[in-house]
């Protein structure tokens, strides 16, 4: 079928239509060359109304008085000034001018790009449902809002994600309770990019949260010879932001010194922390952390060591000066902390003793014991099975009456083992150290409050979380202590540690069962004659330890921790 012509008008109309929309471009343009001074001070004026609305948004409300008299001041000196008026607009239209060119609406100095503030938006959107009520007639977040409000700061790091951030929330924000703060800090973790660290801290009065990415812990620090006064122990290094104190340390191949922070523990006669648990999944370097320790201790003191894995992974401490015993079986773990109670015992009556009679006392009461156990759980359940009670009774006298004797216990057990842990060890363990992946949960139930910072994406061995009584939980990387006898550790890691053990003890080579240990009972509960004193043999029935001769303690001020 033949097309049909279309009607001249139709045909024509598009050539119209064309040069009508050209003379209507060329007299806009023309119109806005003529116009562009005053289009440009408007929409400099606009933005200096703006930016006068954000300062007056952002400043606090005590401040908003001052500021206000301020400007009516100002105001007043300028109408009361000749030609001030005129000079005052003058300096308003030359300011609007500067403003409103096009350059200045491009990128100023600290600017988000397009694709940060697109980040700033989606992070500013997902608070609405949490910072804004329906109530609240001028909400500082609502959909739709312009995050320049409530955040402060921003800043982001060369990946483009955001990498500290300074937000306002509004007053009623319940701000005291953990849940609403960790409903904000997860999901701020989430959409401010998983797979890094975060440190959230609140400022209640201010009401102001900052959001910082923490940059990882060093993992390559060794153990080595800390610069520490007796009674300090360093259970890892942690963030400059939190502890103040640093110690040198020699590090890397060219031994090039660097500062740390680290997790001091005190212990001893003054110390509010004097015993430690140490919980962590299978791995996650518990026993590392116990070698650590034990190393750091036998500079000052002596150690007994309890060994419930049973992997000898503390055969290099066997035969060593100040080492009391190695003890992997439950008869020997038995054995020995009946010594190590009976010894607190004798300690605690000795230092009465020369207490109540005016005098020093007695050296061999003042040199620091460290009963070192390591998976309890393990060997009470090998003693269950024997027929025999769990040696962990044994350590009540030392957890409860250490303190004053100088007795320090230090128990390590995997965290799903943990309700197997007896009633003294939660009780009297005041310093406590997580490590390995933990749930927000199983960190505050172990260390009574939950980290202020995010876990990270990967956990290496030896990193996690430490509290020390009522102080902060800090995130805490323990330094590489490894076996020296395990050849899958590194050469220069084992000869660090093999370079901290004491020299053997005369006529212990190669012994695996060292003298203390074997008759542990009798040796150090002879209580030394105290002039004036007659002394008293206090181990009579080594069944009797069952029962300790001590009067338990009163409920202590303020429980160690919460529900393991
Ligand atoms: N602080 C650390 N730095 C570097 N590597 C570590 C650290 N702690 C542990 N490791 C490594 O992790 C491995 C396991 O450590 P460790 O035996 O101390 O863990 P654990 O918690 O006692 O585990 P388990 O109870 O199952 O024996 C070690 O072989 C060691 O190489």
């Amino acid at each position: 079928m033949a097309r049909r012509p279309l009607p001249r008008i139709l045909t024509n109309s598009g050539a119209h239509v064309a040069r009508g929309r050209e003379l209507a471009r060329t007299a806009g343009a023309g119109a806005t060359d003529v116009l562009h001074p005053l289009i440009t001070v408007a929409r400099g004026l606009g933005r200096l109304a703006v930016a006068a609305r954000r300062r007056w948004a952002a400043a606090p409300k005590d401040r908003r008085g001052p500021l206000l008299f301020l400007v009516a001041s100002l105001l007043l000196v300028v109408v009361l000034t000749p030609y001030g008026p005129v000079l005052a607009a003058a300096a308003t239209m030359a300011a609007a001018a500067w403003k409103g060119r096009d350059g200045a609406a491009r990128r100023p100095r600290g600017a988000p790009d397009e694709d940060q503030a697109r980040r700033l938006t989606s992070l500013y959107e997902a608070l609405v449902p949490y910072f804004s009520t329906a109530d609240d007639p001028a909400p500082l977040y609502a959909h739709g809002g312009e995050w320049q409000g409530p955040f402060e700061t921003h800043e982001f790091d060369g990946t483009g994600r955001v990498s500290r951030l300074v937000l306002r929330y509004p007053p009623y924000f319940p701000d005291g309770e953990p849940e609403a703060r960790a409903r904000i800090e997860q999901l701020l973790h989430a959409k401010a990019g998983r797979g890094r660290e975060y440190r959230f801290v609140w400022d209640e009065e201010a009401n102001r949260l900052t959001l910082e990415v923490l940059p990882p812990l060093p993992a390559d620090l060794t153990a080595q010879a800390f610069v520490t006064a007796p009674g300090e122990t360093v259970l890892g290094f942690t963030d400059p932001t939190e502890i103040s104190r640093t110690l040198p340390l020699g590090e890397g191949e060219g031994g090039e010194r660097r500062d740390v922070p680290p997790v001091v523990w005190r212990t001893g006669a003054r110390s509010t922390e004097p015993h430690l648990l140490a919980l962590g999944s299978p791995g996650s370097g518990t026993s590392t952390l116990l070698r650590c320790v034990a190393l750091q201790a036998l500079r000052h003191g002596d150690v007994l060591i309890v060994d419930g894995g049973a992997a000898g992974e503390y055969a290099c401490l066997t035969g060593r000066d100040g080492v009391v015993a190695v003890e992997c079986s439950p008869a020997g773990a038995r054995a020995s902390l009946e010594w190590a109670a009976r010894e607190t015992e004798r300690r605690l009556i000795a230092a009465n003793r020369a207490r109540q009679s005016g005098l020093a006392v007695p050296e061999d009461t003042r040199r620091p014991l460290w009963i070192v156990v390591d998976r309890p759980a393990a060997l009470g359940h090998l003693a269950a099975a024997e027929g025999g009670a769990d040696p962990q009774a044994l350590l009540q006298v030392p957890l409860r009456h250490g303190r004053a004797a100088n007795v320090t216990v230090v128990v390590a057990e995997h965290m799903e083992s943990a309700e197997a842990l007896s009633e003294a060890v939660r009780q009297h363990t005041r310093a406590r150290v997580v490590l390995g992946p933990a749930s927000v949960a199983q960190l505050a139930a172990v260390l009574g409050a939950a980290p202020r910072t995010t876990p990270p994406a990967l956990v290496p061995p030896g990193r996690g979380y430490a509290r020390l009584g009522a102080g902060p939980v800090l995130r805490v990387q323990v330094p590489t202590t490894p076996d020296p006898y395990d050849e899958t550790a590194g050469e220069a890691h084992r000869a660090a540690v093999l370079e901290l053990l004491p020299p053997r003890a005369a006529g212990t080579a190669g012994s695996t069962a060292p003298a203390a240990a074997a008759e542990p009972v009798n040796e150090a509960v002879e209580p030394p004659e105290v002039a004036g004193v007659p002394a008293v043999d206090i181990v009579k029935d080594p069944k009797s330890l069952d029962e300790p001769h001590l009067a338990p303690d009163p409920e202590p001020a303020e429980p160690a921790r919460a529900e393991l």
